[in-house]
């Protein structure tokens, strides 16, 4: 019989997982024998999730797509208030680690199979007793399925040590419970065929565990366990950037503030010009209410310290745009800044804006120049033409089924 799963069965196990997390909403995860952070590598969107940690015994192994795991532009561009550190950890389920207690969800996904049965002791003990978690969802094969899989004559790959049936792995579980505090649902992914699934069950088999009430993981947590306390290896660990973070709260208020500033400064100078109509009308298709503003924003007085430098070709006069009229223009700058008192505080200090005397203002550079001048704008290079702006616009089955052994 030929058999195939769709989606392939590593990914029905990880889906799992991620449809757990979206209904759970769990804040600190760990995925132990994490391999090469495939299941992390989905985990780390659920921007709930916290803390996001991934332990294997082979750290090589965890190496190798680790970076995968890193921001991306968008998480730096467009920051969110969300937080997210993620840790790779090399080190054994079978050794106490005290980073790893307290955790909402830990997930063993195709690992214990590949235990001696004395470490699945040692095992059981470390994730139930010493960590602790609420919830801890465990998937290894069900021997029972392995009739349908071509070519398995013993078991699914060389490195297990054992492949349970589902009274046995419900045996394990129901212990682990009475041991430590859990109850246990059973489930599994990856269907067998059709009038089969009662008789043979899951190709992968799940237990998903909830500890008891009565157990205080932070109370566990006062525990010193001195002699255990971090037995792993810290291979990778990066914060995602979050408007949490003070510094890149200011960072991200700054440029907006910038844009608008220049935005709205520039609308005024076109109204000054006499593009009056042409102006307004910006600003009213794009602003609304902020048309009327506009009249808010004045020329400031002396010319600037660079526009004096720039020679007499070039000349500069200052915009002030009062900052009520950020403040009240613009949802972002509000948003950013809670209130036109913070708003006030956060830009005071910071070299790229420069603020009124009053601070009640920015002030904005306007340059003019002369025709001739304005010629050298374009930055032609060598060849006459105009410089590139660095801104511009601006298994097969067996895999399957054991998956990344
Ligand atoms: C079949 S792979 C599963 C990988 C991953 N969980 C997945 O679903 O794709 C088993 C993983 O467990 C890891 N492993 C085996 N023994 C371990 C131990 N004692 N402690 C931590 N990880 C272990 C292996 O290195 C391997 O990456
Ligand atoms: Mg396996």
């Amino acid at each position: 019989m030929d058999l195939t799963f769709s989606p392939p069965l590593h990914k029905q196990r990880h889906q799992f997982v991620v449809d757990f997390v979206k209904r759970n909403k769990p804040k600190k995860v760990v995925d132990l024998g994490c391999g090469e952070c495939t299941l992390l590598k989905m985990l780390k969107f659920h921007r709930e999730i916290e803390l996001l940690v991934g332990v294997d015994v082979n750290g090589a192994k965890v190496k190798k797509k680790m970076h995968g795991l890193a921001p991306i532009s968008t998480d730096y561009l467009e920051p969110s208030y969300d937080q997210l550190r993620v840790e790779l950890y090399q080190g054994s389920v079978t050794q106490k680690d005290a980073r790893l207690k307290g955790f909402d969800l830990v997930t063993s996904i195709e690992l214990i199979e590949h235990l001696t049965p004395a470490d699945v002791e040692l095992f059981s003990e470390v994730v139930f007793d010493y960590m602790t978690p609420k919830t801890v969802i465990i998937s290894t094969p069900n021997s029972e399925f392995n009739i349908f899989l071509p070519g398995v004559s013993n078991y699914r790959h060389s490195d297990h040590k054992f492949e349970w049936t589902r009274a046995e792995f419900r045996s394990w579980a129901m212990k682990v419970c009475l041991d430590y505090g859990y109850e246990v649902e059973f489930t599994g992914v990856g269907k067998a065929p059709q009038g089969q699934q009662e008789a043979v069950g899951f190709c992968s088999q799940i237990g998903v565990f909830y500890q008891l009430g009565g157990r205080d993981c932070c109370k566990t947590l006062l525990v010193n366990d001195a002699e255990d306390l971090f037995s792993y290896t810290l291979l990778y660990s990066i914060n995602y950037p979050s408007l949490c973070d003070n510094n890149i709260l200011r960072r991200v208020l700054v440029s907006e503030v910038l844009y608008w500033a220049e935005k709205l400064k520039n609308r005024w100078m076109e109204e000054q010009a006499g593009g009056i109509c042409d102006a307004v009308a910006l600003c009213q298709t794009e602003e609304g209410a902020c048309a009327e503003e506009m009249k808010d924003l004045m020329e400031w007085s002396g010319a600037s310290d660079s526009a004096e430098k720039q020679g007499s070709c070039t000349s500069s006069r200052i915009v002030a745009v009062p900052l009520d009229v950020l403040w009240s223009c613009y949802p972002k700058v509000r948003m950013l800044s809670g209130s036109l008192c913070n708003l006030k505080h956060l830009l005071m200090d910071e070299p790229n804006i420069k603020l009124s005397q009053d601070s009640s203002a920015v002030l904005v550079n306007h340059w003019e120049q002369d025709q001739e001048e304005e010629e050298d704008d374009y930055n032609l290079d060598d060849s006459g033409y105009p410089e590139a702006s660095l801104h511009s616009n601006s298994a097969e089955q067996e895999e399957d089924w054991e998956a990344n052994d």
